[in-house]
C-alpha cells in the first residue's frame, strides 16, 4: 500500500513539474478574452466549455481592425463598441490549454516555418499518451502517405471506392426499405457507415474491407479516443497519469489496439513476404515507405488507426451536413444530379476527370462546409521556437496558437450576404477569368482555413473532397432525398468547447428514383 502511495506521489509530482515546464502560460503582452485559468489549468468544467462561441465572437469583434460592415452573429448580438485589439491577437483559455488566437492576417508569418517549429497539437488535445494520438508527434509518415500516394491515386481508386460505397448503400436500403420503396434512417450514422466502407476499400484493400471486425475497429477507435479524452478532461492535466489507468475507457482503447493488431499483423506479414506494389491501398504504401521505427509492425497499426481517425468522422460529418443542406434546399438536388449524369455520359468509368467535372457539386459542398464547419477553431499549433509576427510581436516558444475561423466565415467583409446559403457561390467565383482552379472545396487559403493553412494543412483534403463526391453520386443517382414528413427546418448544431456537433439523430428519407 505504502509503495502504491509513494508511486502515485512521485508520478503526480513529476507530471506537475512537466506541466509547469511545458504548458504553464507564459507572459505575453496581449489582451485576454474570458477568464484566466487557475494555476493547474482548466478542465471540461471550465467557463470556456460552456461559453466558447460567446468568447470567440467577443474576441473576433474586438480583434477586427476598423470595420466597414457589421459582423453578423448567428446566435448572439454583439454591439461592436470596441476596436481595442486592433493587432488581431488575444489570449484565450480553452478547455485544454491557454492559446494565442491569431487572425488571418498573420497566417503568412507562419508559412515558411518548418513543421518542427509549428507543430500539430492533436496529441495534447486528444490525450496522446493514453490514446495513441502521440503518433503524430513521432512521425510524419501519415502526412506523407496522404499528401503523396493517396492523393496521386484518387483517379485509380475512384471507381472501386464508389462501387464499395454503393454496395453498402444498397445492402442497407434493401434491409430497411418500406412499402413505399423508401428508407428513413439517421443521416450521420449512415454517412459513417458509407465512409467507413469506402475508406476501408482504399486503406486495407478488398481482402479486409468487408470484415465486420475491421469496420468496427476503424470507426470505433475514434469514439474510444473521444471517450478517453472526455474522461481525462474532467480532471486537471497534471492528474492524468494517475487517473488514466483507472478509466474504463482507457481499458477499452487498449482492447481496441489489441484487436487491430490481431487483424492487421497477419496481413502485414503476408504482404511483406510478397511482391511490392501489388496492392493499391494505404496499408501497402505504409509497408513500402516506412523506415526505421516507423516500420515496426506495431507502429504501422498505430498509423492505420490514426489515419482512420483523421479520415472517417470528419468526412462523414461534412457529408452529413451536405445531405442536410440538400434536404433543406431540395431545388439543388436535380441540378447536381444532372451534372453527375452529364459527367458520366462522357465516360461511365469514374475517374479523376469525372470528379473534376463536378464543379457545381464541389461548390455546394464548400458552401455547406463554410456554414457548417466542424469546429470553431483551426490551425491549432504549438510553437517549439519563438516566432516573430509582422506586427513586431514575438510569440515565445511553447505558445499554443489557433485561428478562430468560425466568425470569419460569417463576416460580410469576406462573403457577401454571409448567412445566406448560396450553393453556387463558389461555382460563380470560379467562372471568372483566371479563377477556374480557385475556390475549390479542397483549396486552402487564410480566409478559407478549414483544412488548416499552408503547406502542412490537411494532406487528406483531396481524398476527402473526392470521397464526398463519390458518396453523393452513389446517393443522388439512385435516390431522391428529404427530411421526414412535416420537418421543414434544419436541426440545430450544438457547440461544446471548441467543437461544433451535427445532430446524430436527424433522419433522412431516401426514396428510390422511378
Ligand atoms: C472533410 C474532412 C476533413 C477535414 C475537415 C479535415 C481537416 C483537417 C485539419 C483541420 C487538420 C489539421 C491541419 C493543421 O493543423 O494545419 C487535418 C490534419 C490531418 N488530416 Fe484531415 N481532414 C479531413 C479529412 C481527412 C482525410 C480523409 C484524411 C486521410 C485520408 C485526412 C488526413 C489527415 C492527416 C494525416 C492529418 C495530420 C497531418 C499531419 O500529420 O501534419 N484528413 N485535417
Amino acid at each position: 500500500m505504502s509503495t502504491l502511495i509513494l508511486t502515485l506521489f512521485i508520478t503526480s509530482s513529476l507530471s506537475f513539474l512537466t506541466y509547469v515546464f511545458l504548458v504553464y502560460p507564459r507572459k505575453l503582452d496581449i489582451p485576454r478574452v474570458g477568464p484566466s485559468s487557475g494555476s493547474l489549468g482548466n478542465t471540461s468544467m471550465s467557463y470556456f466549455q460552456g461559453h466558447s462561441l460567446e468568447l470567440i465572437e467577443e474576441g473576433y469583434t474586438k480583434v477586427r481592425s476598423l470595420q466597414s460592415q457589421p459582423y453578423q452573429s448567428c446566435n448572439l448580438n454583439f454591439s461592436i463598441d470596441s476596436v481595442k485589439y486592433k493587432d488581431g491577437l488575444y489570449s484565450l483559455w480553452t478547455t485544454d490549454m491557454d492559446r494565442v488566437i491569431v487572425s488571418a492576417k498573420f497566417m503568412k508569418d507562419f508559412m515558411s516555418l518548418p513543421r518542427s517549429t509549428v507543430r500539430l497539437t492533436a496529441s495534447i488535445r486528444h490525450a496522446g499518451p493514453y490514446t495513441g494520438m502521440d503518433i503524430v508527434e513521432e512521425s510524419g509518415l501519415q502526412f506523407d502517405m496522404c499528401a503523396g500516394q493517396l492523393s496521386q491515386n484518387i483517379g485509380r481508386l475512384a471507381q472501386p471506392v464508389f462501387d464499395e460505397a454503393a454496395s453498402t448503400l444498397h445492402a442497407k436500403f434493401g434491409k430497411g426499405e418500406n412499402a413505399s420503396r423508401s428508407l428513413s434512417t439517421p443521416v450521420f450514422p449512415l454517412m459513417i457507415e458509407l465512409v467507413t466502407s469506402a475508406i476501408a476499400r482504399a486503406f486495407v484493400g478488398p481482402g479486409l474491407c468487408r470484415n465486420p471486425e475491421w469496420l468496427s475497429t476503424a470507426t470505433g477507435y475514434t469514439m474510444d479516443v473521444a471517450k478517453v479524452t472526455t474522461d481525462l478532461n474532467a480532471h486537471y492535466r497534471v492528474f492524468h497519469p494517475v487517473v488514466a489507468p483507472f478509466l474504463k475507457s482507457y481499458h477499452e482503447i487498449q482492447a481496441r489496439f489489441a484487436l487491430a493488431r490481431e487483424l492487421l499483423f497477419p496481413l502485414i506479414e503476408t504482404r511483406r513476404s510478397g511482391e511490392r506494389n501489388q496492392h493499391l491501398d494505404m496499408l501497402q504504401w505504409l509497408i513500402d515507405s516506412a523506415k526505421g521505427p516507423d516500420a515496426q509492425t506495431d507502429k504501422i497499426v498505430g498509423s492505420m488507426l490514426f489515419l482512420n481517425m483523421a479520415a472517417i468522422h470528419t468526412t462523414a460529418e461534412v457529408a452529413a451536413n451536405v445531405l442536410i443542406e440538400l434536404c433543406a434546399q431540395p431545388d439543388y438536388v436535380s441540378m447536381l444530379r444532372k451534372e453527375m449524369r452529364e459527367a458520366l455520359d462522357e465516360d461511365p468509368h469514374i475517374s479523376l476527370a469525372t470528379l473534376n467535372k463536378l464543379k457545381k457539386t464541389d461548390s455546394f459542398i464548400k458552401e455547406s462546409h463554410r456554414l457548417n464547419p466542424l469546429g470553431l477553431m483551426t490551425f491549432n499549433r504549438y510553437l517549439s521556437a519563438p516566432v516573430q509576427l509582422s506586427n513586431g510581436i514575438t510569440l515565445p516558444a511553447k505558445t499554443y496558437i489557433s485561428m478562430a475561423h468560425y466568425p470569419q466565415q460569417r463576416d460580410p467583409e469576406f462573403y457577401p450576404a454571409p448567412l445566406d446559403f448560396d450553393g453556387m457561390r463558389f461555382f460563380h467565383l470560379r467562372q471568372k477569368e483566371g479563377k477556374g482552379d480557385k475556390y475549390q472545396f479542397a483549396s486552402i487559403s487564410s480566409t478559407e482555413p478549414w483544412w488548416g493553412v499552408g503547406k502542412f494543412a490537411c494532406p487528406g483534403r483531396f481524398w476527402a473532397s473526392a470521397q464526398i463526391k463519390l458518396l453523393l453520386m452513389a446517393i443522388l443517382l439512385e435516390f431522391d432525398l428529404g427530411f421526414p414528413d412535416g420537418q421543414l427546418e434544419k436541426p440545430e448544431r450544438v457547440v461544446a468547447g471548441a467543437g461544433l456537433k451535427t445532430s446524430v439523430t436527424q433522419h433522412i428519407v431516401l426514396k428510390r428514383l422511378k
